[in-house]
């Protein structure tokens, strides 16, 4: 008789009902105090995968009891008004997160916007402000896709200490933020890349495998220690159109022990994260007006 391994899956739209659970009775709690959490969404231009992923964000926040604004603006907004847009919310008791959607147009420097917005109120975690306040242990708002990964790791109360973490993919928005918070958990942490010459001898020795590249198959079967913890993060699309991740999901089962899957993984913990996120913003705002 021959055993067939299969690696357990992590639900993320389980594990992100069970923390929306948590974010509306905590959002009730504030607003019997008088406060209400509120998100703006920015969206400029009329990118169709944008348009689709803010109405997904604004329902998540109705669906806890968040109060939230859709601000949709042209393609050919200025930079000036967006930053006077981002002026007035940084200026608006009632908001406590400010998301402005990436990717903006190109004629808008999408790092200025992002340093407009007020770091109290940068619950994507994407201000400079955020991310030395990541790096350097303080609080701040961490970026949501890296934060929501911790809470799944977190959620088969898996101890970071000690284990090797692999981290593929190096940006501002996941990679290098996801190296910081496994540091944080006391894992001896790799970043891999683009330059890297041999990944697979890099992820052979991975307890824990992050993949976050944005192309399919960048990690395959043979390139997985028995029992390792993969981390999907990648939204790509196959032939058939399908949504898929950066990981040979079929083939990575047969040798990981946990998995997380795409769709139905980190992409509803992302949005998660930030009703955590914002609702954390609005507990600071009322423990600053003597609220609670
Ligand atoms: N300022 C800013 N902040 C962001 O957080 C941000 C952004 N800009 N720009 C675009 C990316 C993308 N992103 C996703 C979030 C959730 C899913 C998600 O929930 N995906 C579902 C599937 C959705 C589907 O079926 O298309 C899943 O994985 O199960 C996907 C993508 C946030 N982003």
């Amino acid at each position: 008789m021959t055993t067939s391994h299969t690696a357990q899956i992590i639900d993320g739209n389980a594990l992100a009902a069970q923390l929306r659970a948590d974010v509306a009775r905590r959002t009730e709690a504030l607003k019997a105090k008088g406060l209400t959490p509120g998100l703006a969404v920015v969206l400029v231009g009329d990118n169709p995968a944008s348009q689709v992923y803010v109405r997904n964000k604004v329902k998540a926040c109705s669906d806890a009891g968040l109060h939230s604004v859709l601000e949709k603006y042209e393609a050919t907004m200025t930079e000036d008004a967006l930053l006077a847009r981002i002026e007035a919310l940084n200026n608006d008791p009632a908001i406590h997160g400010i998301l402005v959607q990436l990717p903006l147009p190109a004629h808008i420097d999408a790092n200025k916007v992002i340093e407009s917005i007020a770091p109290a109120k940068d619950v994507d975690g994407f201000h400079i402000a955020s991310a030395g306040a990541l790096m350097v242990g303080q609080p701040g708002f961490w970026p949501c896709t890296p934060y929501g990964c911790m809470k799944m790791l977190e959620s088969i109360g898996y101890d970071l200490r000690g284990k090797h973490a692999v981290v593929i993919g190096r940006s501002n928005i996941v990679g290098k933020p996801m190296a910081m918070m496994l540091l944080q958990k006391n894992a001896t942490v790799t970043i891999c890349h683009s330059a890297t010459p041999d990944l697979k001898a890099m992820t052979l020795q991975a307890d824990v495998v992050v993949a976050a590249v944005g192309k399919r198959n960048v990690l395959t079967a043979d390139m997985v220690k028995p029992d390792a913890v993969v981390i999907d993060v990648g939204m790509n699309r196959n032939d058939e159109g399908k949504l898929c991740g950066d990981v040979d999901f079929a083939g990575v089962s047969t040798v990981a022990s946990h998995i997380t899957p795409v769709p139905g993984g980190v992409g509803p913990m992302t949005i998660t994260m930030l009703l955590v996120n914002t609702m954390e913003s609005a507990e600071r705002d009322a423990a600053a007006r003597g609220l609670v």
